[in-house]
C-alpha cells in the first residue's frame, strides 16, 4: 500500500512538477505571446503611421506633379502657340472668322497653313498646321465632300498668304465638285490629265505651281503605267521644282515631301503629327473668297520707294558700272539693275499705263541716291504728252532740281529736233572722250532716258534717219566711255520694228517688260504676259527665256514724296552744280534781255560790227542758242518773214530789230501797212531807240543815205501796191550794200512773188511760218521746196548763205503782256 502510495506521491510529484513546469511554460508561453502581441501591435501601429505618411507624402507628390504638369503644359502650350503663329502667320494660320488675306514677309518663305486643332485637354487647344508650298505635297483621304471643304480652306489659306501671282493654281476636276473657281484657277478637264501631268513634271518658273488632283474613279483606271510613273516621280522631285500636288482619289507614294492626311468625320489622321488627333475647322465662309478673289485681281500693295533708298546717300563710284535696285523680287530681296560693261543699255516696254513712267521715276531715284553728280550724269527726253521730267528741274513752288540732271526735255512730242540735238550732243560727248582717251574715273557716266523713242525714230524722214545713226553708234561705242542709253516705249508696233534694225537693236541687252509688254523679250518667252500689274520682267540677256527676274515695283508717283528726296539730294549739290538744261515744248521763250536795248542803249559811237546778227527765235538746241541772220553788205541781205500767222511773224520782226538795236547804233524805219500789226509795230517802235513810222498813208521805199545801218521792218508789204513795187525791187536789190536791209512779213508766197516779179534773189533768208514746204520751192536751191509741217509757233529759217537745209525755230514771245 505505502507502495502504491509512494508511487502515487511520486506519480503526483512528477506530476506537479509537470504541471509547474507546464504551467512555467505555459507562463512562458503567454509572456512570449503577449510580447508577440505587443510587438505585432506595434508594427501594425508603425504602419498605419507609415501608410498615412506615405499617404501624404503621395499625395503632395501627386500635387507637385499635377501642379508642374499644368504649368508645363501651359508654357509648352504657350510654345507651341507662339510657334504656330510664327509658323503659320497671317491668312496662313488665323481662325476663319479673323480672317483675311495677308502680305507675306519680304524674305520669308511661306509657312505652315492651319487644317484645324489640336486639344490635349478639355480647355486647351492649339492650331494644327501642315506643310505645303516649299514643302510637300498634301495626299488626302476620306469622304470626298469633307476633303474638299478641307483643300478649299488650304488653297485659301496658300493663296491668301502669298503675293498674287506667286502661285499658279491648276486645278483637275472632272466632276466638277470643287468650289474654287473664284480663286481663278485654270481647270483642266479630263482629256487634259496626260498633259497635265507631263507639265507639272517641267520645273516652275518663279512662282509655284500648285495642282490639285481630284481624281474620280475613272481617273485612277484608266491611269496608265506612264502616268503612273510620271506622277510618282513628281511627288518625289516636285516639291524642288516648285511644283505642288494636292490630291485626292489616287495613290501618292510613301515620300518624306507627301503628307497624308485620313480624314474621318470631322477628325483626320495627319502623318507629321503622328498619333494625335486632328480636329478640322469648318469650311471657310464664301464671303472669304471674294477676299480673295478681289486681293488677286486688284494685285499686291506696291513695295515701298524708302525701302530702295541706300544707307548713304551718293556713297557709290560708277567706275565698273550702275547698279540700282527697283524693286524686290517674289522673294522679297531687292532686284539691282545694271547698267555698264554688260549690259550697257536698257529697253523698257510696256502698254499705256502699265508703269512705265513709274519704272523709270523709280529707277532714277534709285540711281540718283546713289551716285552724286561726279558720277552720274542724266539727259530726260520725254516724248510722251505731259512733263513726266518736270519733277527734276526747278519750277514755280519748288526751286530745287536733281543734282545730276543736265538735260530734261519735256513735251518734245512735235520737237523730234530737239531729240535729234541731244543725240548729236551725246554723239559729241562720245567723240571727245575717244579722242581724249580719258579713263571712265575722269567722267561721271552718262545716262540717257528717251521715253516715247518710237517719235524720234519714226517718220522717214532725215531727222529719222540721223537719229537712227546717233542711236546706233551710241548704243555700239557709248558702253566702253560710260554713254549707257535707256529706251522706253508703249508702241507695241514700234518695238516690233525695232527687230527690223538688229544693229541698233542688239546692244539693247537689258530688257525690261512691264505687264503685257509686247516683243521686249525673246518671242517664246511669255513671263511678261502672266505677271500681275505693277510688276516687270526684269531680263539681262535680250529677253532670253530662262534669264528673267520677276520684280515688284513700289509706287514712285507721288511728288511730295520725291520732292522730300529731291530737296535732300539738291542741299547736298556742290559747288558750281549747274541748273538742268529744261526744254519744254509747249512753253515759248522770252526773247532774252540780253537782245534788248533797253538799258544799254548803244551811242552813234559804238562800232557797228561789219555784219551784225538779227535775232530770230531760238533754236532747237541743247543750249538754248538763238537763231541770227547775219547782215552784211552782200546782196540779197534780207530778210522775208512768211505766213498768216501775224503774231508770231510780229515776234520775229520785233525780235530782230530789237537785238539789231541792242548790237550798235542803227535806224529803223517801221512801215506797218497790215492794221492786225499795228500794235505790236508800235510796241516796237516805242522801245526802240530810233525809228521812224509809215503807213499806208506816207509809204515810200526811198530811205535817205545814213552813216550807220538802217533797218526797214516790214509789215504786210504786199499791201503797198504795184505802185511801190519797182522802188521796193530797188531797195531790196541795192540796199544791202548800202547798209540798207528789209526786214519784211508777206502773208503767203505768191504776194512776195508778185511783189518780186517773180525774181527771189534779193531775199537770201526767209522765215516761214504756216506756209508748207512745197510752197516754199520757188525761195529754196533744192527742187520741191523743203519738208516742213507747219505747227504752230515754230518756224522753218532758212539762211542760203549758211544753211545747207533750213532749220526749226521757236519765235521768242517779245511782249509777254500782248498790250
Ligand atoms: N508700282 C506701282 N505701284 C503703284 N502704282 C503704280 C505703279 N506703277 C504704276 N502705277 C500707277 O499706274 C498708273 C500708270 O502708270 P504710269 O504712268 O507709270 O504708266 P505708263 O506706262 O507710263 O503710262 P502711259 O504710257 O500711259 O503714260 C499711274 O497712276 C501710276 O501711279
Amino acid at each position: 500500500m505505502s507502495h502504491r502510495k509512494a508511487l502515487v506521491a511520486a506519480v503526483r510529484q512528477e506530476l506537479a512538477e509537470a504541471r509547474g513546469t507546464a504551467r512555467a511554460v505555459l507562463a512562458a508561453a503567454e509572456s512570449a505571446r503577449g510580447e508577440a502581441q505587443h510587438r505585432r501591435r506595434l508594427v501594425r501601429e508603425a504602419y498605419a503611421t507609415c501608410l498615412n505618411q506615405l499617404a501624404t507624402a503621395r499625395e503632395s507628390a501627386r500635387q507637385d506633379i499635377q501642379e508642374r504638369y499644368q504649368d508645363e503644359a501651359t508654357r509648352l502650350a504657350g510654345h507651341l502657340r507662339g510657334l504656330a503663329t510664327i509658323s503659320a502667320t497671317g491668312a496662313a494660320g488665323a481662325p476663319w472668322r479673323l480672317w483675311a488675306p495677308s502680305e507675306p514677309e519680304p524674305g520669308r518663305p511661306p509657312g505652315m497653313l492651319r487644317i484645324g486643332t489640336i486639344s490635349f485637354d478639355e480647355t486647351a487647344s492649339l492650331p494644327a498646321l501642315i506643310p505645303l508650298l516649299g514643302r510637300a505635297h498634301l495626299h488626302l483621304s476620306g469622304p470626298a465632300a469633307t476633303l474638299d471643304d478641307v483643300i478649299t480652306g488650304l488653297l485659301l489659306r496658300a493663296l491668301g498668304s502669298t503675293r498674287p501671282g506667286e502661285v499658279e493654281l491648276i486645278v483637275y476636276d472632272p466632276q466638277r465638285l470643287g468650289t474654287f473657281g473664284q480663286l481663278g484657277p485654270r481647270f483642266v478637264g479630263p482629256d487634259g490629265f496626260g498633259a497635265l501631268l507631263e507639265e507639272l513634271g517641267r520645273p516652275a518658273g518663279d512662282e509655284w505651281r500648285l495642282a490639285v488632283l481630284l481624281a474620280d474613279p475613272t481617273t485612277a483606271d484608266e491611269l496608265t503605267r506612264v502616268q503612273r510613273v510620271q506622277l510618282d516621280r513628281i511627288a518625289r522631285t516636285g516639291v524642288g521644282l516648285g511644283v505642288h500636288l494636292v490630291v485626292r482619289g489616287l495613290d501618292l507614294p510613301d515620300d518624306p515631301a507627301v503628307e497624308r492626311i485620313m480624314v474621318r468625320d470631322r477628325v483626320a489622321a495627319v502623318g507629321s503629327l503622328g498619333r494625335i488627333e486632328v480636329r478640322l475647322d469648318p469650311p471657310p465662309p464664301a464671303t472669304l473668297f471674294r477676299d480673295v478673289a478681289d486681293r488677286l485681281r486688284q494685285g499686291p500693295p506696291p513695295a515701298r520707294l524708302a525701302d530702295l533708298e541706300p544707307a548713304r546717300l551718293w556713297d557709290e563710284s560708277s567706275r565698273y558700272g550702275l547698279s540700282a535696285p527697283i524693286g524686290d523680287s517674289t522673294d522679297g530681296t531687292l532686284v539691282d539693275l545694271r547698267l555698264g560693261d554688260d549690259p550697257p543699255h536698257a529697253l523698257i516696254g510696256g502698254p499705256p499705263g502699265s508703269g512705265k513712267t513709274n519704272l523709270i521715276y523709280t529707277w532714277l531715284g534709285s540711281l540718283a541716291t546713289r551716285y552724286g553728280p561726279a558720277d552720274l550724269a542724266l539727259y530726260l527726253l520725254d516724248f510722251q504728252a505731259g512733263g513726266s521730267f518736270a519733277r527734276y528741274t526747278p519750277g514755280p513752288r519748288d526751286p530745287s532740281w536733281l543734282p545730276q540732271v543736265r538735260l530734261a526735255g519735256i513735251n518734245v512730242r512735235d520737237d523730234r529736233e530737239f531729240g535729234l540735238a541731244v543725240l548729236r550732243h551725246l554723239g559729241e560727248e562720245l567723240r571727245g572722250r575717244t579722242a581724249r582717251g580719258e579713263d571712265l574715273a575722269d567722267h561721271p557716266r552718262i545716262v540717257a532716258v528717251v521715253d516715247e523713242f518710237p517719235v524720234l525714230l519714226d517718220g522717214r524722214d532725215a531727222i529719222a534717219d540721223e537719229a537712227v545713226d546717233l542711236l546706233e553708234d551710241l548704243a555700239r561705242r557709248g558702253r566702253s566711255h560710260g554713254i549707257h542709253l535707256i529706251l522706253a516705249t508703249g508702241d507695241t508696233a514700234a518695238v516690233r520694228s525695232l527687230w527690223g534694225r538688229p544693229a541698233l537693236i542688239a546692244p539693247f541687252t537689258l530688257r525690261i517688260a512691264l505687264p503685257k509688254a509686247v516683243r521686249v523679250l525673246a518671242d517664246d518667252n511669255l513671263a511678261a504676259s502672266v505677271i500681275p500689274r505693277h510688276h516687270a520682267v526684269v531680263n539681262a540677256e535680250s529677253g532670253l527665256a530662262g534669264a528673267n527676274r520677276v520684280v515688284r515695283l513700289p509706287d514712285a508717283g507721288d511728288p511730295a514724296t520725291w520732292r522730300a528726296t529731291q530737296r535732300r539730294l539738291w542741299r547736298s549739290r556742290p559747288l558750281g552744280c549747274e541748273e538742268p538744261r529744261l526744254f519744254d515744248g509747249d512753253a515759248v521763250p522770252r526773247l532774252p534781255s540780253a537782245y534788248r536795248p533797253s538799258g544799254r542803249v548803244p551811242t552813234a559811237d559804238t562800232p557797228v560790227g561789219s555784219s551784225p546778227g538779227a535775232v530770230l527765235g531760238e533754236r532747237i538746241d541743247v543750249s538754248a542758242r538763238p537763231a541770227r541772220l547775219r547782215l552784211g553788205r552782200m546782196p540779197g541781205r534780207n530778210l522775208a518773214v512768211l505766213g498768216t500767222r501775224a503774231d508770231e511773224a510780229c515776234d520775229v520782226l520785233a525780235a530782230a530789230a530789237l537785238s539789231l538795236a541792242a548790237q550798235g547804233p542803227a535806224h529803223f524805219s517801221i512801215v506797218c501797212l497790215d492794221p492786225d500789226t499795228e500794235r505790236a509795230a508800235a510796241r516796237l517802235v516805242a522801245e526802240l531807240p530810233a525809228a521812224d513810222w509809215y503807213d499806208a498813208s506816207d509809204v515810200h521805199f526811198d530811205p535817205p543815205v545814213s552813216e550807220i545801218p538802217r533797218y526797214l521792218i516790214g509789215y504786210g508789204l504786199e499791201s503797198a501796191g504795184p505802185a511801190h513795187r519797182p522802188a521796193l525791187r530797188a531797195l531790196l536789190d541795192s540796199g544791202p550794200s548800202r547798209r540798207v536791209h528789209v526786214l519784211g512779213w508777206w502773208r503767203t508766197v505768191s504776194r512776195l512773188r508778185d511783189d518780186l516779179a517773180g525774181r527771189f534773189d534779193p531775199i537770201g533768208a526767209w522765215v516761214a511760218l504756216d506756209v508748207h514746204g512745197s510752197e516754199l520751192a520757188p525761195l529754196y536751191p533744192q527742187p520741191g521746196g523743203p519738208l516742213w509741217r507747219p505747227r504752230p509757233r515754230r518756224a522753218l529759217f532758212f539762211d542760203r548763205s549758211v544753211h545747207r537745209t533750213p532749220e526749226v525755230i521757236i519765235p521768242y514771245e517779245v511782249n509777254s503782256d500782248h498790250t
